[in-house]
């Protein structure tokens, strides 16, 4: 979309694919020496931006073959124009190419793919990925689809993919991340006021997104000012909700207190400190802690139990129109009947199922991208939807992909941690889109300064080294 947009505004589509052509000769020569290279060039624009590559890897001394599938009577347009400036010999598609070849340009297909790779160019791939042959990928690793991060068929994975003017969702959702390997994004000449006429909706997480919006405390505040998060304590698995709590007063909140029965009150009060803890035996007393206006998010779900007084819970804390974070078994309550979960959500509300609790909840088919948009839309809410590329969804249509998260959060407690970090943003005022983006890269940076060894106790710990180098970073107050 981005380059039909820049030709319409006038720039030669020629000059587009020679930018990129001559990008993708760059990083090729900034990341390898000399050595023989085999393009594989596909029949569409692709393998144009492959001649282009070819041509300048060749001026530039390197010992350059390419291969074309189809025949070069079959390209049309810019692509049959770069083909003829390459004026050398254009080679068929064949496996044995393969000898003597120590590194693959993959031009095959990039963004019109439309069906899986088949015939001697699948054949290609496979052996150059059975081969271990280095691969740099043009625009995408052939056979992965842009939109989605899903193979359709064989791909070969790629160890850098050169694109152009904007990453696309299929190279930072998973499993394309993986297969892309190191993306350098190339600025071919498309002006940045290309992108308010395509008025993308889709973005990768990063606190540009976000920074205007996040709630730095004032030098005149107080406490009241910051919010005040209620989380409801279960009353066995009292660790969960003491994460989320601890995780709220960490990253801002004003006043933190979790609502816990007789049963296990003493537990959270001898645990905490700086936060506070009242009892709640049912709604009702739930119901009067919330007459209080200026507790003003809640967090269910974390150790709270898949019950009756869990729903009950969760529909009393949207009754009071109050913002609130879902996660959990806040979200497993709803499994027989989502609709009165969705009825029921008014207000700022955020969903934090992973894929198992998704399920529950919603009926609902595509990629991950579509299913979260489609899962906010649906509920009314801001949708995160949790794994190596947790996605944020709003019910608008805008979602952001997250890209900082390490293998290590996978661990136990770490999503009541982050289920405390948009409750306590959200209750210093941030809007509950921003507050889900922010808090997710939070707790990906968190656990990514933290590294290995990482227990879901660390996240709220380090917090604050992450906040200062944000804060440092974006220069918002002297320090
Ligand atoms: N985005 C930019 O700013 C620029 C991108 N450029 C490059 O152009 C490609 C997209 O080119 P396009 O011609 O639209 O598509 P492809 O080259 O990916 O392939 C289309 C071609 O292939 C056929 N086809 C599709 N799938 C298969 C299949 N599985 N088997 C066989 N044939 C298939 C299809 O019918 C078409 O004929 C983009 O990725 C960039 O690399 C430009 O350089 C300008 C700037
Ligand atoms: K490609």
């Amino acid at each position: 979309a981005a380059d039909s947009a820049a030709i319409a505004s006038g720039i030669s589509e020629m000059a587009l694919m020679e930018a990129a052509g001559s990008a993708v000769a760059n990083a090729v020569g900034a990341r390898w020496g000399k050595r023989p290279v085999l393009v594989l060039a596909g029949p569409g624009n692709n393998g144009g931006d492959g001649f282009v590559a070819a041509r300048h890897l060749r001026d530039a001394g390197w010992n350059v073959r390419i291969a074309l599938l189809g025949s070069l009577e079959q390209l049309s347009g810019v692509a049959a124009r770069q083909a003829a400036l390459w004026n050398d010999e254009v080679l068929a598609l064949s496996v044995y190419l393969l000898d003597g070849t120590a590194l693959v340009v993959d031009a095959l297909f990039g963004a019109g793919l439309t069906r899986p790779i088949s015939g001697v160019a699948a054949q290609l791939l496979e052996a150059v990925a059975s081969r271990g042959i280095p691969v740099c990928a043009i625009d995408v690793p052939s056979g992965l689809d842009g939109a989605s991060g899903q193979p359709q068929g064989v791909v070969a994975r790629a160890d850098i993919t050169v694109t152009f003017f904007r990453k696309k969702p299929g190279h930072v959702l998973m499993p394309g991340r993986l297969l892309c390997g190191e993306v350098i994004l190339a600025d071919i000449g498309i002006p940045d006021r290309v992108l308010s006429q395509i008025d993308p909706a889709v973005f990768e997480n990063s606190p540009v997104l976000w920074m205007n919006a996040y709630p730095w405390p004032h030098i005149d505040g107080h406490k009241y000012q910051r919010g005040h998060v209620l989380v409801v304590g279960g009353a066995t698995m009292t660790g969960a909700a003491r994460l989320s709590a601890l995780a709220s007063a960490r990253i801002g909140a004003g006043l933190v207190t979790v609502a816990a029965p007789d049963s296990s009150w003493a537990i959270y009060a001898a645990a905490l400190t700086s936060i506070m803890v009242q009892r709640v035996n049912d709604v009702s007393m739930l119901d009067h802690l919330l007459s209080d206006d200026r507790k003003n998010a809640v967090v269910v779900g974390p150790g709270a139990g898949v019950s009756h007084s869990t729903r009950e819970y969760v529909l009393a804390v949207l009754a009071r129109k109050r913002a609130v974070v879902l996660d959990a078994d806040a979200i497993s309550a709803f499994a027989a009947d989502p609709q009165s979960l969705f009825n029921a959500i008014a207000g700022p509300c955020v969903l934090t199922p992973h894929e198992g609790e998704f399920g529950r909840l919603f009926n609902v088919n595509g990629d991950k991208l579509e299913r979260a948009l489609m899962a906010a839309r649906r509920s009314g809410a801001v949708l995160v939807l949790k794994g190596a590329d947790t996605i944020v969804a709003a019910p608008d249509g805008r979602a952001v992909i997250n890209t900082n998260a390490p293998p290590d959060l996978a661990t136990g407690g770490t999503g009541d941690v982050l289920a405390g970090f948009i409750a306590g943003l959200v209750a210093q005022g941030m809007p509950a889109f921003d507050a889900a983006a922010a808090a997710v890269w939070l707790h990906g940076e968190a656990a990514a300064l933290f590294g290995p060894g990482l227990i879901s106790e660390d996240l709220p710990q380090i917090l604050p080294r992450v906040l200062r180098r944000l804060k440092r970073a974006t220069r918002h107050d002297i320090s």
